[in-house]
Order: structure tokens, then C-alpha cells, then sequence
């Protein structure tokens, strides 16, 4: 990737998330990492099954139709809205329909395609409260249309929380299984504040939430099914496992643990293609020796993750795609948290790493399985797949994968 690409890259996500910091406030910082991992423990992501198949189905029947017409797809934008329905409903409730969807898909939206524009505000805010005073006014008009839409959400679920506090044996409160990330938030106690968060400050962790998941998992769902389109052979095996283990079943959540080609194919696409190639600045608290290098305290760290998926002092033929180099022979599953050792980061390692890891797994497993079960995804008529990268918000495919479906016979 060229230089200037990383560099902008860096500046955009730094300026934005220091935008949003400023507008809501300290609290931020200090609450992300512990309330993701709260709503993305096993027991609260397993609760998830209803939305997970929901979701699947209405991406396989869009699909379906399309393939009917015989024309290629475009599968990206089916991949995005998928994946962020998916995290819609793990925010606020397995309840919405896809009007009430459609509404926050719109306003989430406006603030991520206006995302460059308004990175520089923060440049030096002083300066830029005078001199572009319009655009910080069209940033806090979204962000009011923001807070319009999703306050009356999280409403309605603090009412749902106080119905069955209040009436715990209702039919109602024994079918809402779920526990959204909305409902973790109302409940949480800032403990140096002693109070509970703002509604604003609840407004703003959803679209973190949202923003920080659907482009990662929708990004590396693409580049894993371009190279099932562009390696048959390999789309060949992993459907044949899948088969092997499901027969003509539905996929279940436990199904996934039982296919390794299936995790194999997963990692490999996140270690050949990792959406974030660089890591967000990090910095140490006190000087510290890491190899022949002293990193001094405070300086600005940018790990180049994706190089070191390609080092080829640690992977064969690294740029090639081979999720056999996954499969090991003693069962051992292969560790990215970084604890044993760190031979790919694509979600960081260690104490900052992403706190959406696990789910981002389960749901790039799911969507993969579910898809090679039901299609059968060829390159359309000459086309070669087209591997080449460019930067977006991640680093998405230069020229977007289409395929031609045909459904599976059973
Ligand atoms: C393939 C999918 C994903 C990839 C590759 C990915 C990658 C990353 C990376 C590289 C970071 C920065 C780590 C660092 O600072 O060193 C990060 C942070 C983060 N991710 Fe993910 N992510 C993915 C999916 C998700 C999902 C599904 C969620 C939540 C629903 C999520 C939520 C977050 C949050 C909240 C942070 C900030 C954590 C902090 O500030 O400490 N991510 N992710």
C-alpha cells in the first residue's frame, strides 16, 4: 500500500474518533472495551441464534432471486446489509423489523460516507469552529438526526427492562431472551461517576458498536468468498465438509466447532486480507526495549498488522491463499489472541485487542458455511478475480467481487 494511504488512513481514524470524543464526552474512552465484552460473552452471543438465522435467510432468499435472474451479483452491498442487521439486532433487541432497520442503516450511514469531511474538524478545533463553522453545524445536525432515531430505541427497551423487573412471570418477559447491548449499557454504574450513562452517551456506544463491526466482518466475508470464487478446488473441499458434518441439515452454531477446513478457511482469509492493515496509534507508558529497538513513553506506535501475516520467515509461500496451513495435525487450535505467540494480528493482540474477536468468528463461520451449503459460487464467464486491494474505510477488494450463484441440488 502506498504511503500516503497509511498515513491519511491513520489521521482520518485518529481526527473522527477524537470528534466523537468531544462531543460526548471522558466516559467513552474508559467504557468501550469492558461493555463490549460484556453483551459479547458466550451466553449473551448464543441468545443471538433467532436474529443469526433470520438474518441468513433473508440474505440467502435476496441472493436466491437474484441468481434466478441468471445475472452475475454484485454481492457486497448483500454482505453489508446482512452483517449490519445482524448487529442492529444484538443492539437493540431481536424485535425490529426491517423498517425500524432501514431507519438506522440511514443515519448511520450519513455519518460514515461524511466520515473524510468531517475528520479534519478536529484538526484544531478552535480554528476550525471559526473558519468552518457550516460543517461543524451539518456534523451536529446529523448527530441530532442520529440521536432522533435512536433514542426512541433505547426507550422502548428501558421500558421492556423496567416491564419485567416489575412483572417477571408475564408470557412477554419469558420470551424476551435476549439481552441487547442497549440493556447492558442501561444497566451499567459508572463507578468513578457514580451514575448512570447519558442516553447520549448510550446513543454513541451504539454506533460504535455498529460501525466498528459491520465494514470489518462484511469486508473479510467478501475477500474470503472472492477466493473460494477464484480457488474452486478449495470451495469444493469446504463444501464437501460442511456436507460431511450437516448431511442435508440446517448449520447450527455447534456444527461450526466440528469443521477445522471451515475455521481454516477463515483464518486464512483474515491473514491474507486483514481488514485494518495498520493498528490504531498505541502508546507505552514507560520506555520499554522490544528487540533491538527502545520504544520511548508516549511515542506514537503504528503496528503494520497485515506484514506480519506475510512474513515469510513464518509462513510459506505466504501470499498465496492455503487455508490447509491452518489445519494442524494434533487438533490444536490455532491461538490469535497473541498469548502464546504472534505470528498474525488482524484484530490487534493483547490488552486493546478487538473486543468483537470471537463474535466476528462465529459470524464470518456462519455466513461462509451457510453460503458455500447453499450456492455454488463460480467466476463469472472469462473473468479472473481480481485480488487487488484499495483503502476505504477498510481495506476493501479495488473492484468488487460478482459471481455467478447457482443454487446446490439437495
Ligand atoms: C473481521 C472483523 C473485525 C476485525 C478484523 C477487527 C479488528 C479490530 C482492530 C484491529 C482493532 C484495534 C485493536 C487495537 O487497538 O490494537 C479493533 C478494535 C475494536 N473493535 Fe474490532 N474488528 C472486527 C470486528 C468487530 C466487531 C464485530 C465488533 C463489535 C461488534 C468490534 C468492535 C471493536 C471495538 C469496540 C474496538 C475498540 C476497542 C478498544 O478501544 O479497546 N470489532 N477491531
Amino acid at each position: 500500500m502506498m504511503q500516503e494511504d497509511t498515513t491519511s488512513f491513520v489521521l482520518v481514524e485518529t481526527f473522527m474518533l477524537a470528534i466523537v470524543y468531544s462531543h460526548y464526552g471522558p466516559t467513552w474512552r474508559l467504557l468501550r472495551r469492558n461493555l463490549t465484552a460484556e453483551i459479547l460473552n458466550p451466553s449473551a452471543v448464543k441468545s443471538y441464534s433467532r436474529a443469526r438465522d433470520w438474518v441468513v435467510q433473508l440474505l440467502q432468499n435476496r441472493l436466491e432471486s437474484q441468481a434466478k435472474s441468471g445475472h452475475p451479483v454484485f454481492v457486497m452491498e448483500y454482505f453489508r446489509y446482512a452483517m449490519f442487521c445482524l448487529l442492529v439486532l444484538m443492539c437493540f433487541g431481536d424485535k425490529l423489523d426491517e423498517n425500524q432497520i432501514k431507519k438506522i442503516e440511514e443515519v448511520e450511514q450519513q455519518l460514515l460516507v461524511n466520515f473524510q469531511k468531517f475528520s479534519i474538524l478536529n484538526f484544531c478545533p478552535t480554528l476550525t469552529k471559526i473558519v468552518m463553522r457550516k460543517r461543524w453545524e451539518e456534523l451536529f445536525r446529523i448527530l441530532k438526526c442520529q440521536e432522533d432515531v435512536l433514542i426512541p430505541f433505547i426507550r422502548e427497551r428501558k421500558k421492556a427492562k423496567e416491564k419485567r423487573s416489575r412483572e417477571p412471570n408475564m408470557e412477554d418477559s419469558k420470551d424476551e431472551s435476549v439481552v441487547s447491548y442497549v440493556d447492558t449499557l442501561l444497566d451499567l454504574q459508572l463507578p468513578d461517576e457514580n451514575r448512570k450513562l447519558s442516553e447520549l452517551e448510550i446513543v454513541s456506544l451504539c454506533t460504535e458498536f455498529l460501525s466498528a463491526g459491520t465494514d470489518t466482518t462484511t469486508t473479510t466475508l467478501q475477500w474470503i468468498m472472492a477466493n473460494l470464487v477464484k480457488y474452486p478446488q478449495i470451495q469444493e473441499k469446504l463444501f464437501m465438509e460442511i456436507k460431511g458434518v450437516v448431511g442435508e441439515e440446517k448449520i447450527q452454531e455447534d456444527d461450526l466447532q466440528r469443521i477445522p477446513y471451515l475455521k481454516a478457511v477463515v483464518l486464512e482469509g483474515l491473514r491474507r486480507h486483514p481488514p485494518t492493515h495498520f493498528m490504531p496509534p498505541h502508546a507505552v507508558t514507560e520506555d520499554v526495549v522490544v528487540g533491538e529497538y527502545v520504544i520511548p513513553k508516549e511515542a506514537t506506535v503504528i503496528i503494520n498488522a497485515a506484514e506480519i501475516g506475510w512474513d515469510p520467515t513464518v509462513w510459506e509461500d505466504p501470499m498465496s491463499f492455503n487455508p490447509s496451513r491452518f489445519l494442524s495435525k494434533e487438533g490444536e487450535t490455532f491461538d490469535m489472541t497473541g498469548r502464546r505467540e504472534i505470528k498474525m494480528m488482524p484484530f490487534g493482540a493483547g490488552r486493546r485487542m478487538c473486543p468483537g474477536y470471537a463474535l466476528s468468528m462465529l459470524h464470518l463461520e456462519y455466513f461462509v458455511a451457510n453460503l458455500v451449503s447453499k450456492f455454488e459460487w463460480k467466476a463469472v464467464d472469462g473473468d479472473n478475480v481480481d485480488l487487488s486491494a484499495k483503502l476505504e474505510f477498510t481495506m476493501v477488494m479495488k473492484n468488487p467481487l460478482q459471481a455467478q450463484l447457482s443454487l446446490r441440488s439437495k
